[in-house]
């Protein structure tokens, strides 16, 4: 269950922002730890349906506002796929090397809540918006006089909403104050359509569904520095779910780094099997050289993916 606590807290973060958010919008990423060159990879072997799984996107954050407000009535969909162990397995690899032309492959991004994600996805963005590009969500709530269909979020019927949940369309949603926010799987096939890469960050659980010949993720997991960096690096960064009682953005506190790094932690034991390549974002032009480095590699450069990923 410590998965969906985390879902929750991520959720309500993101709750908070999508209500108040009035540019909000989506990023995210993918990836699969560049595959050992032996044969064999170990990997999650669960394959679960989609129709299983729900939660609620840490993609929409990607603008964020500076305002929070603390809110608890946002609740995750949990499923029981949550509580269910993953069984690492092996799996079959092949050589691979992207033809100029072809779809890009989609780059997932997974670290804690506050180490960095959206940092780096968003200096990604400003380095080259001509390539790199992120998801626009799908919203049930009313639109606002200042959005447009298809810009913030794709406004969308509940009713529709609810058809494409049964219909397995989202990777992730949630649901807040009776509205639906949700990432839907043909906004990643819009992004890699346009042979932009397409930048996601989705909850762990999520990257085992989006692993597929389709997609190809490429996931990069981001890891914090050791505690003593955090502190010197972090002097000046604001947390993003946190807010003091004058509504001003939060600074880090020891408490909020050791969980950071506690969080990381279980996050490389119970998924690290499908990270594909690890960024310790220690100083950020560094992690952000490192990260753009790995994705040109990716994109030019033969490497290892899972065999069927090669069938289709
Ligand atoms: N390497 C770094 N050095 C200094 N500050 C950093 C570094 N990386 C990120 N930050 C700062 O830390 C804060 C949190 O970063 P960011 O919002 O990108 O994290 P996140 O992983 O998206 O977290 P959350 O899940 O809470 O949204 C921001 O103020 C950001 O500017």
């Amino acid at each position: 269950m410590d998965d969906c606590v985390s879902l929750d807290d991520v959720a309500v973060e993101f709750a908070e922002e999508i209500e108040e958010d009035a540019d909000s919008i989506s990023g995210f990423q993918l990836g699969l730890p560049l595959l050992s060159p032996c044969l064999l990879h170990r990997v999650n072997d669960l394959s679960l349906s989609s129709s299983s799984f729900a939660g609620f996107r840490r993609s929409f954050r990607l603008s964020r506002r500076e305002k929070k407000t603390n809110k608890t009535m946002y609740e995750c969909k949990k499923s029981e796929m949550y509580d269910m162990a993953d069984v690492p397995t092996y799996e079959e690899v092949t050589q691979y090397r992207r033809q100029s032309g072809a779809k890009h492959r989609l780059v997932i991004l997974v670290g804690p809540a506050g180490v960095g994600l959206n940092e780096l996805k968003r200096k990604l963005l400003i380095s080259d918006p001509q390539h790199f590009s992120v998801t626009i969500p799908h919203t049930s709530r009313a639109k606002k006089n200042q959005e447009s269909d298809g810009v913030e979020y794709h406004f969308i019927s509940k009713h529709l909403f609810d058809t494409d949940i049964h219909n397995n369309k989202f990777i992730e949603y949630g649901e807040f104050k009776g509205n639906y926010y949700g990432t839907g799987l043909d906004s990643i096939r819009s992004v890699l359509s346009k042979n932009k890469v397409c930048l996601l960050d989705v909850q762990p659980h999520t990257i085992k569904h989006l692993r597929t010949a389709e997609f190809k993720p490429f996931v990069v997991f981001v890891k914090p520095p050791r505690i003593e960096r955090l502190k010197e690096t972090r002097q000046s960064a604001k947390m993003i779910s946190g807010k003091d009682d004058k509504g001003t953005a939060k600074s880090f506190t020891d408490e909020d780094f050791q969980e950071m790094l506690n969080t990381a932690q279980t996050l490389e034991t119970q998924h690290g099997h499908l990270f594909e390549k690890v960024i310790v974002n220690d100083d950020l032009s560094a992690a952000f050289s490192e990260l753009r480095l790995a994705l040109k590699k990716v994109e030019t450069e033969t490497h290892w993916v899972p065999v069927s990923w090669t069938h289709s």
